[in-house]
């Protein structure tokens, strides 16, 4: 089966969450909008839902495709976001950022009572870190804060490349107008304790690991659909 299809498959069964008249956190990158395609169906077909997109991408998507959307300046409590990731770990921690829109994301999905999280198998390790973590850092002072990620990273006993995200030969720029550092890292043994420390430097706006925050991860694979829980 291909990787779309396993996508499809699981926006499929997060749409099984979602019930008439909710107001949902939509997510960002490829796996988000495949559920964006079945929302927009099920919406077509009289289904009274309101998105908060998590990014100018998934805003257009959902305006092209007729659903409609909100924000969290008029909705600031929403009942889910399904969204996708770049990892997922056992205990259903993230790596998301990889479509460049982690702080959206974040925001949606702390002010979300769950977030349901969709993807293909290929995304479930043991462990966080083959996937390099998104840092959103401010455009003023860059190499400082490169160099403050990159010693507080050192401190915990990691290391690698810490790079500017390009897009077309030009720094990536985020809807917040935030850069964007992918940090090479390999596995981070201590996630709360990285994310700590990347909070502490002031330049951060934010990093792609989400802790805490996924209560459920749908993921497709070969042989089904599995839902997984976290065990804290
Ligand atoms: O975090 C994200 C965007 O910022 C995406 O959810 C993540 O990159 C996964 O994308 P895809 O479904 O295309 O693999």
């Amino acid at each position: 089966m291909d990787a779309r299809l396993l996508k499809m498959e699981a926006a499929r069964a997060a749409l099984a969450h979602v019930e008439a008249g909710m107001v949902i956190g939509i997510g960002t990158g490829s796996t988000a909008e495949e559920f964006i395609r079945l929302l927009a169906a099920a919406v077509a077909d009289g289904m009274p839902v309101t998105g908060v997109p998590t990014s100018e991408r998934t805003a257009i998507m959902c305006r092209e495709l007729g659903i409609p959307l909100t924000t969290l300046d008029d909705v600031p409590h929403l009942a889910m976001t399904v969204d996708g990731a770049d990892e997922v770990d056992t205990q259903l921690r993230l790596i998301k950022g990889g479509g460049g829109a982690l702080l959206r994301e974040k925001i949606v999905a702390a002010a979300s009572d769950s977030m349901i999280v969709i993807a293909d198998e290929t995304k479930l390790v043991d462990r966080l870190g083959r996937f390099p973590l998104p840092i959103e850092v401010n455009r003023f002072g860059l190499a400082a804060t490169q160099m403050a990620v990159l010693k507080a990273s050192e401190k915990l006993g990691l290391s690698g490349r810490i790079v500017l995200r390009m897009a077309e030969g030009t720094p990536f720029l985020t809807d917040g107008g935030h850069y964007i550092l992918d940090a090479s890292f390999g596995l981070i043994h201590d996630p709360r304790a990285l994310s700590d420390a990347l909070h502490a430097i002031p330049g951060v706006v934010e990093h792609g690991m989400f802790l805490d925050f996924a209560d459920v991860a749908i993921i497709a694979g070969k042989s089904g659909v599995k839902t997984i829980k976290p065990t804290r």
